[in-house]
């Protein structure tokens, strides 16, 4: 599947009035990354080698059309995650008369602790000469640069050689806004949403927020492979701005999540032109070593609500949605699916990993652990909920019908594997025979669309039970659709009469009746949440930068 309105990067070029160039920058796709596409949440039956059963959603022979489709759905999805824009980079040309098209010389102006009866020391760039010195004395008076590693502020040259200015500590008269460089992001990071109805300017906007300066000085500045911790709850991105100053060395490689890699390599241009990229704030990156000179950065970030348990009033999905996840929203909307952002709460009482269970799981002819209705979609976002009265170990919590509604059953995931994005939705005290423990229910932001019953799902007879029906015991079984049918619709009223109707059935049928419900991860973009959400695709990641 072509990312349909997936913006060209060179578009923005031309409808911006001053952002002079768009680069290309090269693109290399990571070979050895694990491909996400093979894992699959496979609730079904994972093969003894691990590899997927045929088909890969849990539909029998009278779904295999409908499981034909998902399957090439999914597989032309996870393609288009690969092509997906999710960093750009221009350049502007600095000169000193104004005009369109151009940047004025940037002037940085710092507080400093040897003031001069001159005021405060300040240089331009390009640098002039009779500057030099007050350039020295910029890169003396950085303060070392440090990032969060485990919630605490670390300084370590391994993996991190760079000076800073915080921005309270200095001015300057760049601004991307006036370049052009902001709508260009807005343009190719967060494609128009072209739907009047759908349209809410405040939060398809991009704020741009000047946020430090620093400095990679050669030999051996660098920062290593990182996600940057987002410095608001509504970060969807960070631009990095590259002044005019000769270097050698310090590239900067953007990785997205399924490991392609994006360099944008400014050491050997000449220093006539400022230099930006753009990137989703859940990429990783990581400047190379700086050879010689001094790399002179500013660093800006980019806002708008995406978190999904920000504050429920504030909360923006789908509006916020940006990228690929945008995307395929516009599809399902268009092929009338009418697709919902919604939560999708986890309750990890039922996680268990443990190969030896799984095993237990076969011996007694049930489903693997994972395939057990632990999840549930809720209506709309919110905050944690801390319950603090706690419930009997595996017994029923009320705060959990706020955040979760509908149970899911029979659903093809389309994009991997939804938990890896998760955010604390439920805490509580669970009591049994022990003294008691912290529970935590994670949620996670995903898109949902319900595919209407397919003829072959109504022909169906089968009247067989399979294993992963056969778990129900008959009171959970009512007890699953008493809440389905009580629960609020998440889809409006139709999507509810045909999922009714097609779950309905699901007790007297064999589970592997085409899957009538279908779902998309949501890429949560506030990246830095749990730990395990670092963890992309084995690259190795091991801080975050502040
Ligand atoms: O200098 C750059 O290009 C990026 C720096 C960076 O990743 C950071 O400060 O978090
Ligand atoms: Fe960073």
């Amino acid at each position: 599947m072509q990312p349909l309105g997936n913006p060209n990067v060179s578009d923005p070029v031309d409808q911006s009035n001053e952002s002079d160039q768009v680069n290309q920058p090269n693109e290399s796709s990571q070979v050895d990354q694990p491909n996400e596409s093979s894992q699959v949440d496979q609730p079904d039956k994972p093969d003894k080698a691990g590899q997927p059963d045929e088909p890969d959603f849990p539909v029998g022979d009278t779904g295999r059309g409908l499981s034909k489709i998902l399957r090439k759905l999914k597989e032309d999805i996870n393609c288009g995650w690969d092509e997906a824009t999710y960093a750009i980079g221009g350049s502007v040309k600095v000169k000193a008369e104004p005009g369109p098209k151009v940047c004025p010389p940037i002037v940085i102006r710092w507080d400093t602790s040897n003031p001069t009866r001159l005021g405060p020391p300040k240089v331009s760039l390009p640098l002039d000469a009779s500057l030099s010195e007050s350039f020295q004395k910029l890169v003396h008076e950085c303060q070392p640069a440090t990032f969060a590693k485990e919630g605490e502020e670390v300084y370590n040259e391994e993996y991190r050689k760079a000076g800073k200015l915080d921005e309270t500590a200095f001015s300057t008269n760049f601004c991307p806004y006036s370049l052009g460089i902001v709508d260009t992001i807005a343009q190719a990071l967060l494609p128009t949403m072209l739907d009047a109805g759908l349209v809410k300017e405040k939060a398809r906007g991009v704020r741009a927020e000047l946020y430090k300066l620093n400095i990679y000085s050669g030999p051996s500045g660098k920062f290593k492979a990182h996600v940057d911790t987002p410095r608001a709850q509504s970060q969807f991105g960070s631009l990095v701005v590259c002044l005019p100053y000769g270097h050698e060395g310090g590239a900067l490689v953007v990785r997205n999540k399924k490991g392609s890699a994006t360099t944008f390599d400014w050491g050997s241009l000449p220093t006539d032109s400022i230099q930006w990229a753009a990137f989703y704030s859940d990429c990783e990156h990581e400047v190379l070593e700086v050879n010689s000179g001094h790399r002179v950065w500013i660093g800006v970030n980019c806002t708008h609500s995406y978190a999904h348990t920000a504050n429920p009033k504030d909360h923006l999905l789908p509006f916020s949605l940006k990228g690929f996840d945008f995307i395929l929203y516009e599809v399902f909307r268009a092929l009338g699916l009418k697709p919902k952002a919604v939560p999708l709460l986890h309750d990890s009482r039922y996680d268990y990993d443990d190969d030896d269970e799984d095993e237990y799981c076969d011996d007694f002819d049930w489903p693997r652990y994972d395939a057990w209705p632990q999840d549930t979609l809720g209506e709309r976002f919110q905050s944690t909920v801390v319950d603090r009265e706690g419930v009997y170990e595996g017994g029923d919590l009320d705060e959990r019908d706020m955040w979760g509604q509908t149970w899911m059953r029979r659903v093809a995931w389309l994009d991997g594997n939804p938990k890896r994005y998760k955010e604390k939705a439920l805490m509580f005290m669970a009591y049994g025979n022990d003294v008691g423990s912290l529970e935590i229910m994670y949620s996670s932001a995903a898109i949902v669309a319900w595919l209407p019953p397919t003829q072959l799902d109504s022909d169906s007879e089968n009247t067989e039970v399979s294993s992963e029906e056969a778990y129900y015991d008959e009171d959970e079984e009512d007890q699953y659709d008493e809440e389905e049918e009580s629960d609020e619709n998440v889809n409006g009223s139709d999507e509810e009469d045909v999922k009714g109707e097609a779950l309905e059935k699901a007790p007297n049928g064999a589970s592997d009746e085409g899957p009538e419900t279908e779902v998309k991860a949501n890429e949560q973009t506030t990246p830095v949440l749990d730990s395990g959400h670092n963890k992309i695709q084995g690259v190795k990641n091991e801080f975050d930068a502040k």
